[in-house]
């Protein structure tokens, strides 16, 4: 059988990943990293398009890909309507949605820039698990006040692909488990997966849960409202505080985990405290989410950059193993859960949806 030839491209807030696979395997692979100093000439995010876009064709020339080669295109989904899991054919009205939505996330990029280059050899595009994948109990729904709602926006892609690895090692479906899930990428994102589904999460993106390497999480609301009315912080400002320039990169001037882990080696007692607070809350958050599953948890499994850094998964260990095993999974498998669902897709297994917003 031909092998499919995938180009996946996978948009986050500091680098565009982008691989050609061919079937399950990456032939050809790159994370490009971008600096704060090169992604501030653009105004906004829709402004780094044809940034983001020129770096990727540049790098197929570089490898001789030429893009007819290629059958399908994927982008990691952005800030569309709040979806089930699955896989999206891009459409006009999810680049609608994409463009207008309130909240901003590096890859609404993903579904532009996988349309523009599908478009040029007559094929459509795709994304999968988009970070606004929703499967929240209704009860999870309930904020507080009924001006606010509370939302799913977290790491779906990398949850769902974390869970399946980890069924797959225990010789099970996700459909039988109750899993906890922790994402430490730049963001944190702890969800319940009951039996397959993610029925309470933190919205990781700008409002809760545990303070990540470059946001501040759940904050005092109160505290928040005195600033913003105090005439000291502009909105942007204010914003920048809970992502970007909050959690780890507010305590210590960066939002790099590997630069803090040395700092630790060193001897810099600060950088401890402010891992081992992470790692805390980190740890109450998958205990809150142990009575979401009503105490009766499977497994608990990191994942994410972070979960390459023994100080923190040592100690959300010692803290949470009480509730169920703790199991490991550093990295992010997104990219290869974006080309494995293009090839269900195309052997008829799974069946693209259409985004209906
Ligand atoms: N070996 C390591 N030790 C400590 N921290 C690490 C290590 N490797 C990566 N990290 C840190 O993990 C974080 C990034 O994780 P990851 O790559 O999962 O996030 P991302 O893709 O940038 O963002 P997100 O996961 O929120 O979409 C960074 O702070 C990075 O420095
Ligand atoms: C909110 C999910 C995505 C991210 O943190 O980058």
């Amino acid at each position: 059988m031909k092998k499919l030839k995938i180009l996946v491209i996978n948009p986050g807030s500091t680098s565009t990943k982008v691989a050609v696979f061919e079937n399950k395997v990456p032939v050809i692979e790159k994370s490009i990293s971008h600096s704060d100093k090169e992604l501030s000439q653009f105004d906004d995010l829709l402004g780094q398009y044809d940034f983001r876009k020129g770096i990727i064709l540049q790098w197929l020339n570089e490898n001789n890909v030429e893009i007819r080669q290629l059958d399908y295109v994927i982008g990691r989904g952005g800030l569309i309507q709040p979806v089930t899991s699955g896989i999206y054919q891009v459409n006009d009205k999810m680049i609608e949605d994409l463009k207008t939505s309130a909240m901003k996330h590096a890859s609404s990029l993903g579904a532009f820039i996988a349309q523009e280059i599908a478009l040029q050899i007559g094929k459509e595009a795709y994304i999968a698990d988009p970070i606004v994948v929703d499967e929240l109990d209704d009860i999870a729904r309930v904020s507080g006040h009924p001006l606010y709602e509370r939302k799913s926006v977290f790491h779906a892609l990398n949850h769902k692909a974390i869970a399946r690895r980890h069924a797959d090692l225990m010789d099970a479906e996700c459909s039988e488990l109750r899993l906890i899930v922790a994402h430490l990428g730049g963001g944190i994102s702890v969800g319940a997966h009951r039996y397959g589904k993610v029925v309470d999460v933190n919205q990781a993106l700008d409002g809760e849960g545990p303070f990540s390497p470059e946001r501040s999480g759940s904050l005092p609301v109160g505290d928040i409202i005195r600033n913003a009315f105090s005439n000291q912080y502009s909105k942007s400002e204010m914003h920048s505080n809970l992502v970007g320039n909050g959690g780890m990169k507010a305590y210590l001037g960066t939002n790099d985990g590997k630069e803090v882990a040395d700092r630790i080696l060193e001897g810099d007692l600060q950088a401890l405290e402010v891992i081992k607070a992470m790692a805390y809350q980190v740890s109450k958050s998958i205990g809150e989410m142990a009575t979401v599953l009503k105490g009766k948890v499977d497994a608990i499994l990191l994942t994410g950059g972070m979960a390459r850094d023994e100080v923190i998964t040592n100690e959300i260990i010692a803290r949470t193993n009480f509730i169920a095993p703790v199991h490991i999974y550093p990295g992010e498998d997104e990219m290869l859960a974006l080309a494995e669902n293009i090839i269900l897709m195309d052997h008829g297994k799974l069946k693209a949806k259409e985004y209906m917003g």
